[in-house]
């Protein structure tokens, strides 16, 4: 199989959702702190969390007042969390006071969570305070516990415990010293400053060389921008997940952000400083369908045909192969009409194969032709060598099977046809991996199982399988039944297959 065919397999498999914990203060207008932080986490990828540090009544135009609950409270959302939730990353944002700095930071010494971003809140851009003077330098110090910090300039300034840069050179150098300082990265955020860009720069100088990754983007003339630093840094920690490089990370939430500022146009939000749209990007380029995907078609199919694989798994002819019990004539008969549907099945690959929309999915069905009548040829070599089944007619299993593939050839449609053909992969690679630990060495039909349960047919099955869902999940409705039916019809095809080497 080429290597893209099993890169477009491999899109189907589940991916691991990185579990992603905020620890922030609240925006009941959902535009900035935890809100907005559950809303980047999950435009980014992740499964998110939230630990509320202090309750803030704001809007768009300000904020009114904000109520910190008892630390110990704080302590014991903390805890709720990690005594049961294997965290993946941890965004910090208003902490509010040196109380809560210390409950956090005691936090993050014990359950040392694998990536900490904090964005050190201090100032809303509405000029209200979400942190107390006397906290600066407790959060100055927590700095040294995370491994990226995501301060704007005036925050930047706070931390390096100096004047504001006024030039973006400056905030550059500021980076750096803090960098240095605290043993931490800064992702320095020029979003402050004026000008037609708005660039931001990751600054390393946590060993003996410097290293800074510009990241360049054209400033949007827009009005919504609260809760752009909140979004920014949660959505940092979902994407620094699983080692990813934080060069890349950066880079890839970068654009996330712009288009997010972008589409904040599209909302009614409030009258003042208007929120970000989380979602423009990814809506956009998704929808809102709820058509299945690939994955759920591919439990649906298999779980939709397990009356049939349960009456295979019944047949004498199966248990037979199984514990090596079944005649040798029944099997030779049973490959002898195997042998007259793998010529077919052949021809119904290549026929997949001039269809195909890709060069992919033609070079995959191409390779399985190949195979089929590869197979064909030694079936004949090594266990009909013999010539006494030579001039087998077909039977009506195998003329019934054929007559269904053949069909749905000649109708020439792409997808209806590969569903047709796939119970062939699927249930036979099923098939072996399941009677392998009853083979052995003195087993009859060792060979037979062993082929099928090969990590090689479960490499082209695995392919398969993900070439069907995925034109299945891009499919209409009625396409989509149209396939599912040609899927059915096959591992119908199939049991008769089985039952009818027995008559049973
Ligand atoms: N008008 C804008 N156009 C494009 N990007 C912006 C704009 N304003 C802020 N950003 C980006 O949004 C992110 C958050 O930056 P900033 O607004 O400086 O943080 P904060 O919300 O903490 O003050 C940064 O990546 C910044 O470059
Ligand atoms: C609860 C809470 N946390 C942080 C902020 C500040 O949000 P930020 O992303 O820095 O952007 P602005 O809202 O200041 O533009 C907040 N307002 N509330």
């Amino acid at each position: 199989m080429s290597a893209e065919a099993t890169r477009d397999a491999a899109l189907t498999a589940p991916r691991a959702v990185p579990r992603v914990l905020s620890i922030a203060g609240t925006d009941p207008t959902g535009g900035a702190g935890i809100q907005a932080d559950l809303k980047s986490i999950a435009a980014n990828g992740g499964y998110g969390m939230a630990v509320v540090t202090a309750l803030v009544a704001q809007n768009t135009r300000g904020v009114r007042s904000v109520h910190v609950p008892p630390v110990a409270f704080l302590r014991e959302q903390l805890d709720a969390v990690s005594d049961d939730v294997e965290i993946d990353a941890v965004k910090i944002g208003m902490l509010a006071d040196v109380d809560v700095i210390a409950a956090v930071r005691e936090w993050l010494v014990r359950v040392a969570p694998p990536i900490v971003v904090l964005d050190p809140v201090m100032v809303a851009t509405s000029g209200d305070r979400l942190l107390r003077a006397d906290a600066e330098g407790a959060l100055r110090e927590l700095a040294r516990l995370a491994h990226v910090v995501t301060p704007n300039i005036p925050e930047l300034a706070i931390l390096a415990d100096e004047p504001p840069a006024t030039t973006w050179q400056q905030t550059l150098d500021q980076a750096a010293r803090v960098s240095a300082r605290f043993g931490v990265l800064v992702l320095a955020k020029g979003g402050h400053l004026d000008g037609d860009t708005a660039p931001d720069a990751l600054v390393d100088a946590t060993g003996p060389e410097l290293f800074v990754t510009m990241y360049d983007a054209s400033r949007i003339e827009t009005t919504n921008t609260h809760g752009t630093g909140c979004s920014l840094s949660s959505g940092l920690a979902t994407r620094l997940v699983g080692g990813v490089e934080p060069a890349r990370a950066v880079g890839e939430v970068k654009r996330w952000i712009s288009e997010s500022i972008r589409g904040g146009g599209e909302l009614a939000v409030g009258g003042g400083n208007g929120p970000i749209h989380h979602f423009a990007g990814m809506w956009q380029r998704a929808g809102l369908e709820t058509r299945p995907t690939a994955s759920e078609i591919r439990t649906e199919w298999w779980d939709g045909i397990r009356d049939v694989r349960e009456q295979i798994d019944a047949l004498p002819f199966l248990m037979g192969l199984g514990d090596g019990s079944l005649r040798d004539d029944a099997f030779r008969g049973y490959l002898a009409q195997d042998a007259l549907y793998l010529r077919d099945y052949a021809r119904a690959l290549a026929t997949a194969s001039a269809l195909a929309p890709t060069v992919a999915e033609q070079a995959f069905w191409a390779a399985a032709s190949e195979g089929s009548i590869t197979a064909e040829l030694e079936l004949h070599e090594s266990w009909l060598a013999d010539g006494a089944y030579a001039g087998t007619r077909p039977d009506s299993a195998t003329i019934g099977y054929l007559d269904h593939l053949l069909a749905r050839c000649a109708e020439g449609d792409y997808d209806t046809l590969i569903a047709a053909l796939l119970p062939c992969f699927w249930l036979y690679q099923d098939i072996g991996v399941r009677l392998l630990p009853r083979s052995h060495d003195a087993h009859p039909y060792r060979s037979w199982i062993e082929t099928y349960a090969d990590a090689g047919i479960a490499e082209m099955t695995e392919a398969a399988v993900g070439f069907v869902t995925q034109a299945a999940a891009r499919a209409d409705e009625r396409g989509r039944e149209a396939m599912r039916e040609a899927f059915v019809r096959s591992a119908e095809h199939e049991l008769a297959f089985f039952a009818a080497p027995l008559g049973s």
